[in-house]
């Protein structure tokens, strides 16, 4: 099989400290996969180990054929928390026509005519285009999200890796932002890797599940990996994998509540 992702006994250090271990998986070219683990499991060490960031590790993981660090222009990385600053004031357009212009190593305020047209395809693509003017800082939860999609796409990546995309967003932005990302994996076709506590609202994206905490505990088709003694094994006698007509649902007790756009665990 071609793989997005392959690893094999992959462990991921802090110095001395193994943050995670045990991790043997393969990804396919545009296969997603659904990341997910209670806090401190490795989730966000994982991510930035596959797009290059961290390279404190031992064991076997290639990247579109590559090591990590060589695969970067084909990888694009969107985090738990943008760091864009809010006082500048960037125009949505702005923000994803930055995923182009960082690439070729532009990093002044005019966008080139160019750009501009590939980044208003993008905001169409995320179904934005009404919105290209308007200040990024003013948008919703749910639009600031499908902003960061667009500019992540604009680079036209084979893997796009999500750190909980989800988790900032009330139920409405949710249903926004997941139906934007089953439309990438429909359209575009590449591989996606969404790390999330939830998995639920995911789950029809998702073609594969890992669990980890600290090491990868399972890893394969969400009807495979999501079984109730392994999910209680994590997650404590209270958890379930349960199927309702055919959907599975898994009930882990582990959620993040966010209040005014400050995370509460
Ligand atoms: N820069 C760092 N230096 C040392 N240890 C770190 C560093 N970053 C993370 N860790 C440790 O690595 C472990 C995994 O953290 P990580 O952030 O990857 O977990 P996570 O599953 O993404 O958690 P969360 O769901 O809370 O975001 C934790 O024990 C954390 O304390």
């Amino acid at each position: 099989m071609e793989t997005s992702v392959e690893a094999k006994d992959l462990t991921i250090y802090y110095g001395k400290q193994v943050a995670l271990r045990d991790i043997t998986f393969q990804l396919g070219l545009s296969e997603t996969l659904l990341l997910l683990g209670p806090n401190g499991a490795g989730k966000t060490t994982l991510l930035r180990t596959i797009a290059g960031f961290h390279t404190d590790y031992r064991g076997e993981l290639r990247v579109l054929g590559k090591r990590p660090e060589e695969a970067r222009d084909l990888v694009s990385y969107v985090p738990q928390s943008h760091s864009l600053n809010e006082k500048v004031p960037l125009t949505a357009l702005d923000v994803v026509a930055m995923g182009a212009m960082y690439r070729r190593g532009l990093v002044h305020r005019i966008v080139p005519p160019e750009i501009k047209e590939r980044a208003l395809k993008m905001l169409r693509f995320v179904g934005l285009d009404g919105i290209a003017d308007k200040l990024f800082r003013n948008l919703s939860g749910g639009q600031k999200q499908r902003v960061l999609l667009a500019r992540a796409l604009i680079s036209d990546p084979k893997l796009l890796l999500l750190d909980e995309p989800l988790s900032a967003l009330d139920p409405s932005a949710r249903a926004e932002v997941t139906s934007v990302l089953g439309k990438i994996k429909e359209k575009r076709k590449i591989a996606m890797i969404i790390t999330t506590h939830d998995v639920n609202p995911l789950l029809e994206i998702g073609d594969k599940v890992m669990l980890i905490n600290k090491r990868m505990i399972t890893f394969g088709r969400p009807d495979e990996a999501l079984r109730d003694e392994i999910i209680k094994s994590v997650y404590g006698p209270m958890a379930r994998a349960i199927k309702v007509e055919d959907r599975l649902y898994c009930i882990t007790g582990d959620f993040h509540i966010h209040r005014w756009g400050r995370e509460v665990r």
